[in-house]
Protein backbone atom coordinates (compact mmCIF):
# COMPACT_ATOMS: atom_id res chain seq x y z
CA UNK A 1 0.00 0.00 0.00
CA UNK A 2 1.74 3.24 -1.07
CA UNK A 3 2.15 5.91 1.73
CA UNK A 4 1.28 9.82 0.63
CA UNK A 5 2.76 12.77 2.19
CA UNK A 6 0.06 15.62 1.84
CA UNK A 7 2.80 18.97 1.62
CA UNK A 8 0.82 22.08 3.22
CA UNK A 9 -2.48 20.94 3.49
CA UNK A 10 -4.85 23.22 5.62
CA UNK A 11 -6.57 20.84 8.09
CA UNK A 12 -10.21 22.16 8.38
CA UNK A 13 -8.95 26.00 7.37
CA UNK A 14 -5.74 25.89 10.13
CA UNK A 15 -2.45 26.75 8.86
CA UNK A 16 -0.81 24.28 6.54
CA UNK A 17 1.16 21.75 7.97
CA UNK A 18 2.47 18.08 6.52
CA UNK A 19 0.16 15.16 6.19
CA UNK A 20 1.04 11.43 6.21
CA UNK A 21 -1.17 8.73 5.21
CA UNK A 22 0.06 5.65 5.34
CA UNK A 23 -1.16 1.99 6.10
CA UNK A 24 -4.47 2.91 5.87
CA UNK A 25 -4.39 5.87 8.53
CA UNK A 26 -2.98 8.98 9.50
CA UNK A 27 0.65 8.94 10.13
CA UNK A 28 3.09 10.33 12.43
CA UNK A 29 5.81 9.11 10.12
CA UNK A 30 7.94 11.59 8.76
CA UNK A 31 7.89 11.29 5.28
CA UNK A 32 6.00 8.65 2.51
CA UNK A 33 6.61 7.32 -1.23
CA UNK A 34 4.34 9.80 -2.91
CA UNK A 35 4.55 13.86 -1.99
CA UNK A 36 0.85 15.39 -2.82
CA UNK A 37 1.30 19.22 -3.20
CA UNK A 38 -1.45 20.38 -1.07
CA UNK A 39 -0.59 24.28 -1.23
CA UNK A 40 -3.69 25.98 -0.79
CA UNK A 41 -5.82 22.64 -0.30
CA UNK A 42 -8.13 21.99 2.97
CA UNK A 43 -8.56 18.48 3.87
CA UNK A 44 -11.98 17.50 5.24
CA UNK A 45 -13.16 14.41 7.00
CA UNK A 46 -14.64 12.29 3.93
CA UNK A 47 -18.17 13.13 3.73
CA UNK A 48 -21.07 10.86 3.99
CA UNK A 49 -24.01 11.10 2.66
CA UNK A 50 -27.22 9.52 4.73
CA UNK A 51 -29.61 9.70 1.53
CA UNK A 52 -28.54 8.41 -2.15
CA UNK A 53 -30.22 6.82 -4.61
CA UNK A 54 -28.16 4.23 -6.29
CA UNK A 55 -30.78 2.56 -8.52
CA UNK A 56 -29.29 -0.63 -8.88
CA UNK A 57 -31.01 -3.32 -8.52
CA UNK A 58 -33.57 -2.27 -11.30
CA UNK A 59 -32.59 0.76 -12.89
CA UNK A 60 -28.91 0.12 -14.15
CA UNK A 61 -29.76 2.67 -16.93
CA UNK A 62 -30.16 5.76 -14.39
CA UNK A 63 -27.13 4.62 -11.99
CA UNK A 64 -25.49 1.56 -10.56
CA UNK A 65 -23.60 1.25 -7.61
CA UNK A 66 -20.33 1.62 -9.24
CA UNK A 67 -20.97 4.52 -10.90
CA UNK A 68 -22.88 6.44 -8.53
CA UNK A 69 -19.74 5.37 -6.26
CA UNK A 70 -17.41 7.37 -8.54
CA UNK A 71 -19.62 10.41 -8.31
CA UNK A 72 -19.55 10.23 -4.61
CA UNK A 73 -15.84 10.01 -4.36
CA UNK A 74 -15.50 12.81 -6.85
CA UNK A 75 -17.93 15.00 -4.48
CA UNK A 76 -15.72 14.08 -1.54
CA UNK A 77 -17.60 11.10 -0.42
CA UNK A 78 -16.36 8.30 1.33
CA UNK A 79 -19.49 6.90 2.78
CA UNK A 80 -23.36 6.76 1.36
CA UNK A 81 -26.13 5.31 2.21
CA UNK A 82 -28.18 4.01 -0.40
CA UNK A 83 -31.87 4.36 -0.64
CA UNK A 84 -34.08 1.19 -0.82
CA UNK A 85 -36.37 1.93 -3.15
CA UNK A 86 -34.90 -0.06 -5.85
CA UNK A 87 -36.83 -2.42 -8.25
CA UNK A 88 -36.77 -4.90 -6.53
CA UNK A 89 -37.24 -3.61 -3.35
CA UNK A 90 -34.28 -3.29 -0.86
CA UNK A 91 -36.66 -5.39 1.91
CA UNK A 92 -35.45 -8.60 2.18
CA UNK A 93 -31.69 -9.94 3.41
CA UNK A 94 -30.74 -10.53 -0.37
CA UNK A 95 -31.22 -7.58 -1.79
CA UNK A 96 -29.52 -5.59 0.86
CA UNK A 97 -26.50 -7.89 0.76
CA UNK A 98 -26.23 -7.85 -2.50
CA UNK A 99 -26.06 -3.80 -2.81
CA UNK A 100 -24.02 -4.38 0.14
CA UNK A 101 -21.38 -6.63 -1.85
CA UNK A 102 -21.54 -4.35 -5.12
CA UNK A 103 -20.18 -1.56 -2.72
CA UNK A 104 -17.67 -3.39 -2.06
CA UNK A 105 -16.52 -4.39 -4.99
CA UNK A 106 -16.98 -0.93 -6.90
CA UNK A 107 -14.43 -0.13 -3.71
CA UNK A 108 -15.03 3.37 -3.92
CA UNK A 109 -17.03 4.64 -1.01
CA UNK A 110 -18.43 2.43 1.97
CA UNK A 111 -22.03 1.61 0.51
CA UNK A 112 -24.46 0.92 2.92
CA UNK A 113 -27.79 -0.26 2.20
CA UNK A 114 -30.80 1.29 3.79
CA UNK A 115 -33.74 -1.49 4.53
CA UNK A 116 -37.35 -0.60 3.15
CA UNK A 117 -39.85 -0.75 6.09
CA UNK A 118 -42.48 -2.00 4.62
CA UNK A 119 -42.86 -4.68 2.00
CA UNK A 120 -42.67 -3.71 -1.76
CA UNK A 121 -42.42 0.05 -0.14
CA UNK A 122 -46.67 -0.41 -0.09
CA UNK A 123 -47.26 0.80 3.19
CA UNK A 124 -49.04 -2.71 3.83
CA UNK A 125 -46.57 -4.75 6.48
CA UNK A 126 -43.17 -4.20 7.69
CA UNK A 127 -40.66 -5.97 5.82
CA UNK A 128 -38.03 -8.14 7.45
CA UNK A 129 -36.40 -5.43 9.51
CA UNK A 130 -34.45 -7.88 11.93
CA UNK A 131 -33.26 -10.24 8.94
CA UNK A 132 -32.02 -6.72 7.65
CA UNK A 133 -29.96 -5.66 10.49
CA UNK A 134 -28.46 -8.99 11.10
CA UNK A 135 -27.52 -9.31 7.28
CA UNK A 136 -23.62 -9.04 6.57
CA UNK A 137 -24.87 -5.43 5.17
CA UNK A 138 -25.69 -4.93 8.61
CA UNK A 139 -28.85 -2.38 8.12
CA UNK A 140 -29.59 0.34 11.27
CA UNK A 141 -31.38 2.90 8.82
CA UNK A 142 -34.92 2.15 7.31
CA UNK A 143 -36.90 4.01 4.87
CA UNK A 144 -39.16 3.97 3.07
CA UNK A 145 -38.22 6.98 0.89
CA UNK A 146 -40.17 8.20 -2.31
CA UNK A 147 -43.03 7.06 0.23
CA UNK A 148 -44.50 8.27 3.04
CA UNK A 149 -44.88 4.99 6.20
CA UNK A 150 -48.17 7.59 6.05
CA UNK A 151 -50.58 4.73 8.31
CA UNK A 152 -49.84 5.72 11.87
CA UNK A 153 -50.08 2.21 13.38
CA UNK A 154 -47.34 0.80 10.91
CA UNK A 155 -44.62 3.84 11.53
CA UNK A 156 -45.04 3.30 15.27
CA UNK A 157 -44.44 -0.49 15.34
CA UNK A 158 -41.39 0.11 13.12
CA UNK A 159 -40.02 2.47 15.38
CA UNK A 160 -41.10 0.21 18.61
CA UNK A 161 -39.14 -2.53 16.58
CA UNK A 162 -35.81 -0.89 15.17
CA UNK A 163 -35.24 0.45 19.35
CA UNK A 164 -34.04 -3.37 20.08
CA UNK A 165 -30.93 -2.48 17.81
CA UNK A 166 -31.17 1.29 17.91
CA UNK A 167 -32.17 1.56 14.43
CA UNK A 168 -34.01 4.55 12.79
CA UNK A 169 -36.69 5.25 10.67
CA UNK A 170 -36.23 7.72 8.24
CA UNK A 171 -39.31 9.43 7.28
CA UNK A 172 -40.13 11.04 3.53
CA UNK A 173 -42.64 13.26 5.31
CA UNK A 174 -45.59 13.70 3.18
CA UNK A 175 -49.13 13.05 3.36
CA UNK A 176 -50.32 11.72 0.59
CA UNK A 177 -54.06 12.39 1.15
CA UNK A 178 -52.77 16.46 1.09
CA UNK A 179 -50.46 15.91 -2.25
CA UNK A 180 -52.87 14.39 -4.21
CA UNK A 181 -51.69 15.46 -8.08
CA UNK A 182 -49.10 17.75 -6.99
CA UNK A 183 -46.82 19.21 -9.52
CA UNK A 184 -44.80 21.78 -7.94
CA UNK A 185 -44.87 23.82 -4.33
CA UNK A 186 -48.14 25.57 -3.19
CA UNK A 187 -48.05 29.04 -2.89
CA UNK A 188 -48.32 32.19 -5.27
CA UNK A 189 -46.12 30.93 -7.89
CA UNK A 190 -48.23 27.62 -8.83
CA UNK A 191 -51.49 29.48 -8.90
CA UNK A 192 -49.83 31.60 -11.38
CA UNK A 193 -48.69 28.81 -13.34
CA UNK A 194 -51.83 26.66 -12.62
CA UNK A 195 -50.17 24.09 -11.60
CA UNK A 196 -51.72 21.61 -8.51
CA UNK A 197 -49.41 22.44 -4.83
CA UNK A 198 -47.99 20.13 -2.94
CA UNK A 199 -48.35 22.33 0.61
CA UNK A 200 -45.82 22.56 3.15
CA UNK A 201 -48.41 21.28 5.95
CA UNK A 202 -48.42 17.75 4.51
CA UNK A 203 -44.77 17.58 5.03
CA UNK A 204 -45.17 19.37 8.72
CA UNK A 205 -48.35 17.51 10.10
CA UNK A 206 -46.48 14.01 9.44
CA UNK A 207 -43.51 15.59 11.18
CA UNK A 208 -45.53 16.51 13.90
CA UNK A 209 -47.05 13.57 13.90
CA UNK A 210 -43.68 11.53 13.89
CA UNK A 211 -41.79 13.42 16.46
CA UNK A 212 -44.56 12.26 18.91
CA UNK A 213 -44.45 8.77 17.95
CA UNK A 214 -41.06 8.44 18.23
CA UNK A 215 -41.46 10.48 21.70
CA UNK A 216 -43.95 7.85 22.83
CA UNK A 217 -42.17 5.38 22.14
CA UNK A 218 -38.41 6.44 22.57
CA UNK A 219 -36.93 5.39 19.57
CA UNK A 220 -34.98 7.44 17.28
CA UNK A 221 -36.39 9.28 13.67
CA UNK A 222 -34.64 10.73 11.39
CA UNK A 223 -36.54 13.32 8.95
CA UNK A 224 -35.42 13.31 5.18
CA UNK A 225 -35.70 16.16 3.05
CA UNK A 226 -36.80 18.40 5.36
CA UNK A 227 -38.23 21.79 2.93
CA UNK A 228 -40.20 24.48 4.99
CA UNK A 229 -39.96 26.78 7.14
CA UNK A 230 -42.73 25.08 9.15
CA UNK A 231 -41.12 21.83 9.63
CA UNK A 232 -37.88 24.00 11.26
CA UNK A 233 -40.27 24.79 13.96
CA UNK A 234 -41.67 21.45 14.84
CA UNK A 235 -38.42 20.23 14.92
CA UNK A 236 -36.90 23.01 16.95
CA UNK A 237 -40.04 22.13 19.58
CA UNK A 238 -39.42 18.39 19.59
CA UNK A 239 -35.57 18.70 19.99
CA UNK A 240 -36.32 20.77 22.94
CA UNK A 241 -38.38 18.36 24.35
CA UNK A 242 -35.66 15.67 24.32
CA UNK A 243 -37.26 13.69 21.25
CA UNK A 244 -34.96 11.36 19.38
CA UNK A 245 -35.18 13.34 16.00
CA UNK A 246 -32.47 14.06 13.44
CA UNK A 247 -32.97 15.81 10.33
CA UNK A 248 -31.29 16.53 6.70
CA UNK A 249 -31.95 19.10 4.36
CA UNK A 250 -30.37 18.79 0.79
CA UNK A 251 -28.23 21.09 -1.03
CA UNK A 252 -30.90 21.92 -3.38
CA UNK A 253 -33.25 22.95 -1.10
CA UNK A 254 -30.70 25.66 0.43
CA UNK A 255 -30.13 27.35 -2.42
CA UNK A 256 -32.74 26.91 -5.24
CA UNK A 257 -36.64 28.07 -5.10
CA UNK A 258 -40.21 27.53 -6.72
CA UNK A 259 -39.97 30.56 -8.93
CA UNK A 260 -37.59 28.20 -11.22
CA UNK A 261 -40.90 25.87 -12.06
CA UNK A 262 -42.02 28.67 -14.21
CA UNK A 263 -39.47 27.92 -16.32
CA UNK A 264 -41.63 24.01 -16.79
CA UNK A 265 -37.82 22.80 -17.23
CA UNK A 266 -38.51 19.48 -15.30
CA UNK A 267 -35.13 19.81 -14.27
CA UNK A 268 -36.34 21.41 -11.62
CA UNK A 269 -39.42 19.43 -10.44
CA UNK A 270 -37.97 17.27 -7.27
CA UNK A 271 -40.01 15.28 -4.29
CA UNK A 272 -40.73 17.54 -1.68
CA UNK A 273 -41.12 20.43 -4.11
CA UNK A 274 -38.50 23.47 -4.35
CA UNK A 275 -40.43 25.77 -1.72
CA UNK A 276 -40.21 29.96 -1.44
CA UNK A 277 -37.01 32.42 -0.32
CA UNK A 278 -38.30 32.52 2.55
CA UNK A 279 -38.39 28.55 3.06
CA UNK A 280 -34.71 28.48 2.10
CA UNK A 281 -33.33 31.02 4.68
CA UNK A 282 -35.06 28.87 7.84
CA UNK A 283 -33.51 25.96 6.23
CA UNK A 284 -30.12 28.14 6.37
CA UNK A 285 -30.12 29.13 9.44
CA UNK A 286 -31.29 25.70 11.02
CA UNK A 287 -28.72 24.17 9.41
CA UNK A 288 -26.11 26.74 11.24
CA UNK A 289 -28.30 26.23 14.41
CA UNK A 290 -28.20 23.10 14.18
CA UNK A 291 -31.80 22.20 14.36
CA UNK A 292 -31.41 20.49 11.04
CA UNK A 293 -28.11 17.94 12.07
CA UNK A 294 -26.86 17.26 8.45
CA UNK A 295 -27.04 17.91 4.90
CA UNK A 296 -28.13 15.07 2.55
CA UNK A 297 -27.65 15.09 -1.44
CA UNK A 298 -31.06 13.26 -2.17
CA UNK A 299 -28.95 12.51 -5.17
CA UNK A 300 -31.83 10.84 -7.68
CA UNK A 301 -30.34 10.30 -10.83
CA UNK A 302 -33.01 9.78 -13.73
CA UNK A 303 -32.55 8.55 -17.33
CA UNK A 304 -33.00 11.01 -20.05
CA UNK A 305 -36.70 9.89 -21.05
CA UNK A 306 -37.62 10.33 -17.25
CA UNK A 307 -36.66 13.88 -17.09
CA UNK A 308 -37.04 15.17 -20.57
CA UNK A 309 -40.47 15.27 -21.20
CA UNK A 310 -43.41 17.03 -20.36
CA UNK A 311 -43.13 18.83 -16.53
CA UNK A 312 -46.26 16.64 -15.33
CA UNK A 313 -45.14 13.22 -16.19
CA UNK A 314 -41.37 13.89 -16.08
CA UNK A 315 -40.27 11.92 -12.17
CA UNK A 316 -38.97 13.88 -9.58
CA UNK A 317 -35.34 13.92 -8.47
CA UNK A 318 -32.58 15.61 -8.96
CA UNK A 319 -28.67 14.31 -8.73
CA UNK A 320 -26.52 15.94 -5.84
CA UNK A 321 -22.98 13.74 -5.27
CA UNK A 322 -20.86 16.00 -7.23
CA UNK A 323 -21.75 19.34 -6.82
CA UNK A 324 -23.26 18.64 -3.02
CA UNK A 325 -19.83 20.46 -1.45
CA UNK A 326 -19.85 23.53 -3.97
CA UNK A 327 -23.39 24.06 -2.98
CA UNK A 328 -22.73 24.16 0.74
CA UNK A 329 -19.72 26.38 0.30
CA UNK A 330 -21.31 28.57 -1.42
CA UNK A 331 -24.15 29.01 0.94
CA UNK A 332 -22.51 28.85 4.21
CA UNK A 333 -18.83 30.67 3.15
CA UNK A 334 -15.96 28.92 3.87
CA UNK A 335 -16.90 27.85 7.51
CA UNK A 336 -14.66 24.45 7.44
CA UNK A 337 -15.78 23.00 10.89
CA UNK A 338 -18.77 23.68 10.46
CA UNK A 339 -19.19 22.02 6.94
CA UNK A 340 -17.22 19.07 8.42
CA UNK A 341 -19.74 18.64 11.39
CA UNK A 342 -22.98 18.68 9.16
CA UNK A 343 -21.13 16.73 5.94
CA UNK A 344 -19.24 13.97 7.59
CA UNK A 345 -19.13 13.99 11.61
CA UNK A 346 -22.94 14.02 12.88
CA UNK A 347 -24.01 11.84 9.64
CA UNK A 348 -21.43 9.06 10.91
CA UNK A 349 -22.17 9.61 14.02
CA UNK A 350 -26.36 9.49 13.26
CA UNK A 351 -25.98 5.93 11.48
CA UNK A 352 -23.86 4.61 13.94
CA UNK A 353 -20.95 4.32 11.30
CA UNK A 354 -16.89 4.11 12.69
CA UNK A 355 -14.12 5.23 10.87
CA UNK A 356 -15.74 8.30 9.23
CA UNK A 357 -16.08 11.75 10.49
CA UNK A 358 -13.36 11.67 12.78
CA UNK A 359 -10.80 14.42 13.84
CA UNK A 360 -8.07 13.00 11.26
CA UNK A 361 -5.79 12.37 14.23
CA UNK A 362 -2.79 10.14 14.00
CA UNK A 363 -4.47 6.55 14.10
CA UNK A 364 -7.45 7.85 12.75
CA UNK A 365 -8.45 6.04 9.22
CA UNK A 366 -7.71 7.82 6.20
CA UNK A 367 -10.97 8.73 4.77
CA UNK A 368 -10.81 12.42 3.81
CA UNK A 369 -10.81 14.67 1.00
CA UNK A 370 -8.72 17.45 -0.37
CA UNK A 371 -10.66 20.66 -1.69
CA UNK A 372 -9.67 24.09 -3.35
CA UNK A 373 -11.43 26.33 -2.21
CA UNK A 374 -10.07 29.05 -4.29
CA UNK A 375 -11.28 27.63 -7.52
CA UNK A 376 -14.52 27.74 -9.39
CA UNK A 377 -16.42 25.48 -11.60
CA UNK A 378 -18.85 26.06 -14.29
CA UNK A 379 -21.18 22.82 -13.98
CA UNK A 380 -21.09 20.92 -16.96
CA UNK A 381 -23.49 17.84 -16.94
CA UNK A 382 -21.79 16.29 -19.43
CA UNK A 383 -18.99 15.83 -17.12
CA UNK A 384 -20.50 14.35 -14.41
CA UNK A 385 -19.77 10.56 -13.50
CA UNK A 386 -23.27 9.72 -12.65
CA UNK A 387 -24.75 7.99 -15.14
CA UNK A 388 -27.49 10.65 -15.53
CA UNK A 389 -27.24 14.03 -16.58
CA UNK A 390 -30.01 15.67 -14.41
CA UNK A 391 -28.20 18.11 -12.80
CA UNK A 392 -30.24 22.18 -11.71
CA UNK A 393 -26.73 23.86 -11.45
CA UNK A 394 -25.98 23.18 -15.61
CA UNK A 395 -24.17 26.38 -16.58
CA UNK A 396 -24.00 27.69 -13.24
CA UNK A 397 -20.70 28.70 -11.42
CA UNK A 398 -19.93 27.06 -8.36
CA UNK A 399 -17.09 27.61 -5.58
CA UNK A 400 -14.62 24.95 -4.73
CA UNK A 401 -12.86 21.65 -6.77
CA UNK A 402 -12.41 18.42 -5.12
CA UNK A 403 -8.99 17.80 -6.06
CA UNK A 404 -8.81 13.91 -4.12
CA UNK A 405 -10.06 11.57 -2.03
CA UNK A 406 -8.80 8.79 -0.21
CA UNK A 407 -10.94 5.61 1.21
CA UNK A 408 -8.82 3.95 4.00
CA UNK A 409 -5.97 5.22 2.83
CA UNK A 410 -6.17 4.21 -0.69
CA UNK A 411 -6.83 7.90 -3.00
CA UNK A 412 -10.61 6.99 -4.99
CA UNK A 413 -9.73 10.55 -6.40
CA UNK A 414 -6.61 12.31 -7.65
CA UNK A 415 -5.74 15.76 -9.36
CA UNK A 416 -9.91 15.70 -9.57
CA UNK A 417 -10.01 12.34 -11.60
CA UNK A 418 -11.29 9.45 -10.15
CA UNK A 419 -8.69 6.79 -9.98
CA UNK A 420 -10.56 3.67 -11.76
N1 LIG B 1 -36.41 13.16 -4.26
C1 LIG B 1 -37.02 12.83 -5.36
O1 LIG B 1 -37.61 13.70 -6.01
N2 LIG B 1 -37.02 11.56 -5.83
C2 LIG B 1 -36.48 10.41 -5.18
C3 LIG B 1 -37.40 9.87 -4.14
C4 LIG B 1 -37.42 10.68 -2.86
O2 LIG B 1 -36.36 11.07 -2.34
O3 LIG B 1 -38.49 10.90 -2.31
C5 LIG B 1 -36.22 9.33 -6.22
O4 LIG B 1 -36.04 8.16 -5.88
O5 LIG B 1 -36.13 9.67 -7.42
ZN1 LIG C 1 -38.04 11.28 -0.29
ZN1 LIG D 1 -34.71 10.27 -1.76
Amino acid sequence: MTSYLLRGVSLLGATPRDLVIADGRISDKPDAEEIIDADGLVALPGLVDLHTHLREPGREDAETVETGSRSAALGGYTAVFAMANTSPVADTAGVVEQVWRLGREAGLVDVQPIGAVTVGLAGKQLAELGAMATSAANVRIFSDDGHCVADPRLMRRALEYVKAFDGIIAQHAEEPRLTEGAQMHEGEVSTRLGLTGWPAVAEEAIIARDVLLAEHVGSRLHVCHVSTAGSVEVLRQAKARGVRVTAEVTPHHLLLTDELAASYDPVYKVNPPLRTASDVEALRAALVEGVIDIVATDHAPHAVEDKECEWAYARPGMVGLETALPVVLSVLGEQWDLIAERMSRTPARIAGLTGHGTGLAVGDPANLTLVDPSARRVVDPAELASRSRNTPYAGTTLPGRIVATFLRGEPTVLDGKAVK
